[in-house]
């Protein structure tokens, strides 16, 4: 990591006097001493470079109390830039990488921590997994190259070097659709193992409400043997969506925090601040923080569902129904989100159960609109039967195409994703069922019925029906007649017809000279072929 500037003038802020990371200085040499930045503090509490001072001071590694100190949060924040106040960035998937490195913009100062060796090398050689975020390559290269950003596979070693912790790792749901917590509590109990007086914990991935104060807080008394007030804890949402991450993380939208105690919510702010141009909310506590970020959620799927279900209606209505909803939407009190062939990803589908599973208190609103989501699938493959059954083809004896496996275009992410139940609905009703997706590669589909096939190969195949489930940008460029094309060699049930088409997403342009069924939209009955 680079050194850290010294910060003597005065910021009074406190040190911990612990081997805290391998510093290098400006000229990329290691920093003697304990295997650690040599700061010293002076009796004032001014704190500077080891060899800013006269040999008699004892030089110790160390860094700034983030938590604690009762100094002003802009002594905070100025340490933070400085440099001294180590960062620890737990989890380093599509929102802790560009998380680190933003963090790393700002303190030249980050750890990142991940389980998963194969992305720990990738960020140490400069290289970024996380597709398709704009600036994430460049801006991770450009920060290990500076030394602003490692990465470990060792949570406990960054606990014990770190001063900040930022836990942003899975919180997925059972097959029970209870929350799944294991892997937040792994995380927690490393960090809880180098934890230190004056350290804070900012836990950012999803929780259900209560989490940061009944079971993060306690497990990091546990562990650490500290008490509660000698550390800080604070729940501060990640709000930002993949495909933005690093727009949104800088400021899109305020950072939201809050703390088990005041001092923590302060502290929290004080770094949020540093790194989110359009500043940050405290609420009252972590409980809220959380309810801040699950109900943004739940107002998703549940709009999401009103979509979907005013989206079967289409036909018995006998208009676009997406149509009628852009157009309500021209009210500023109205906001219907898009139908559509279900709602994946392992956020909105999974926070309803963060509710749902853990409370007493009934939720039917929030069951019944997952249970309209979970029911797209099936309508999106019942849409395609009968579009088949119009043209004589029975879905047990159809070769369908899935256009689009990941749970929304540009985001390599199958988790909860629609056409996993879509293919596994025509595969159980008959149908033999391929795959496209150019995001994916052959071993991250075993969780699809269905043969992975790149488009051009489908172009070779009789395919009779195509259901369009997330409308990849590279899919812009299909050439539909390619599809289905006349076969002199087959049955004549697949001779010179074109194959039908559901468009899940309303994405399909222009007539492509199939019977087109857009989900929301209604039957699109297109004579002849586009040239
Ligand atoms: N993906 C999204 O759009 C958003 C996700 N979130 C929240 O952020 C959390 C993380 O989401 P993603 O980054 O998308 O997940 P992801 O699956 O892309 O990445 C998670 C990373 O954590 C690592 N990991 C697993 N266990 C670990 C442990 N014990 N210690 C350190 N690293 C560990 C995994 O190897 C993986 O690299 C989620 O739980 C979610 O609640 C919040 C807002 C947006
Ligand atoms: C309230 C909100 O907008 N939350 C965002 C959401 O992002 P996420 O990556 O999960 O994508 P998403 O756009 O919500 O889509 C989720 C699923 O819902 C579907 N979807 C989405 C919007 C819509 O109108 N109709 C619809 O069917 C998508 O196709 C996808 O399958 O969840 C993220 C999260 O919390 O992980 C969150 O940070 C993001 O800001």
């Amino acid at each position: 990591m680079t050194d850290r500037r010294s910060i003597a003038e005065g910021d009074g802020l406190e040190v911990a006097d612990t081997d805290r990371f391998e510093a290098t200085d400006t000229d990329g040499g290691s920093v003697d001493g304990a295997g650690g930045l040599e700061v010293t503090e002076a009796d004032d509490g001014t704190v500077g470079r080891a060899d800013d001072r006269d040999s008699s001071t004892e030089s110790t590694a160390a860094s700034t109390r983030p938590y604690g100190t009762g100094r002003s949060s802009e002594r905070l924040r100025r340490a933070f830039v400085s440099g001294s106040v180590p960062v620890a960035v737990y989890g380093l998937g599509k929102m802790g990488l560009p998380l680190a490195a933003v963090f790393a913009e700002t303190t030249d100062n980050v750890l990142g921590v991940d389980i998963d060796p194969n992305v720990v090398a990738t960020i140490q050689a400069g290289d970024c997994h996380v597709k398709r975020e704009p600036g994430l390559d460049e801006l991770v290269a450009e920060r290990v190259s500076a030394g602003a950003l490692e990465a470990t596979t060792n949570p406990r070693e960054a606990a014990r070097r770190c001063s900040v912790h930022v836990v942003i790792v899975p919180t997925p749901i059972t097959d029970e659709r209870a929350p799944d917590l294991s892997i937040l509590d792994a995380a927690i109990e490393a960090i809880g193992t180098g934890l230190d007086p004056g350290d804070l914990v900012l836990v950012e991935c999803t929780v259900p409400p209560r989490t940061t104060s009944d079971r993060v807080l306690p497990a990091l008394e546990a562990t650490s043997g500290l008490s509660r007030g000698s550390f800080g804890v604070a729940f501060c949402p990640e709000r930002t969506s993949s495909g933005r991450a690093l727009e949104d993380i800088r400021g899109a939208y305020p950072k939201v925090v809050g703390g088990v105690d005041a001092e923590s919510t302060a502290a929290a702010r004080a770094i949020y601040e540093t790194i989110n141009d359009e500043g940050v909310i405290t609420v009252s506590d972590a409980t809220t923080a959380e309810c801040v970020k699950v109900f943004e959620g739940l107002y998703r799927d549940v709009n999401i569902a009103l979509a979907n279900e005013l989206a079967t209606f289409t036909d018995e209505f006998g208009i676009d129904v997406r149509e009628a909803i852009d157009v309500a939407n021209t009210q500023p009190y109205c906001d219907i989100h898009e139908p559509g062939p279900g709602v994946g990803g392992h956020c909105i589908p999974f926070y309803p159960y963060f509710v749902i599973a853990p409370f007493e208190t009934d939720a039917p609103l929030l069951e019944t609109a997952r249970a309209v989501n979970d029911s797209m699938p099936a309508f999106t493959v019942a849409k395609l039967r009968d579009g088949l059954e119009a043209e004589g083809t029975a879905l047990s004896d159809a070769t369908v195409l899935v256009l689009g496996l990941t749970y929304r275009p540009g985001v390599e992410e199958i988790r909860a994703s629609p056409s996993i139940d879509i293919a596994a609905e025509l595969a159980s009703a008959g149908a033999t069922v391929y795959g496209v997706d150019p995001m994916l590669e052959s071993d991250d589909l075993e969780a699809f019925d269905l043969e992975a096939i790149s488009l051009e190969a489908a172009c070779d195949l009789p395919i009779d029906g195509v259901i369009l489930v997330t409308p990849h940008e590279e899919f812009d460029e299909i050439r539909w007649a390619d599809l289905g094309t006349d076969r002199e060699d087959e049955p004549s049930a697949h001779r010179d017809h074109r194959p039908v088409v559901v468009d899940g997403r309303g994405t399909v342009a222009g007539p492509i000279g199939s019977r087109v069924y857009e989900i929301g939209g209604g039957v699109r009955e297109e004579q002849g072929w586009d040239s």
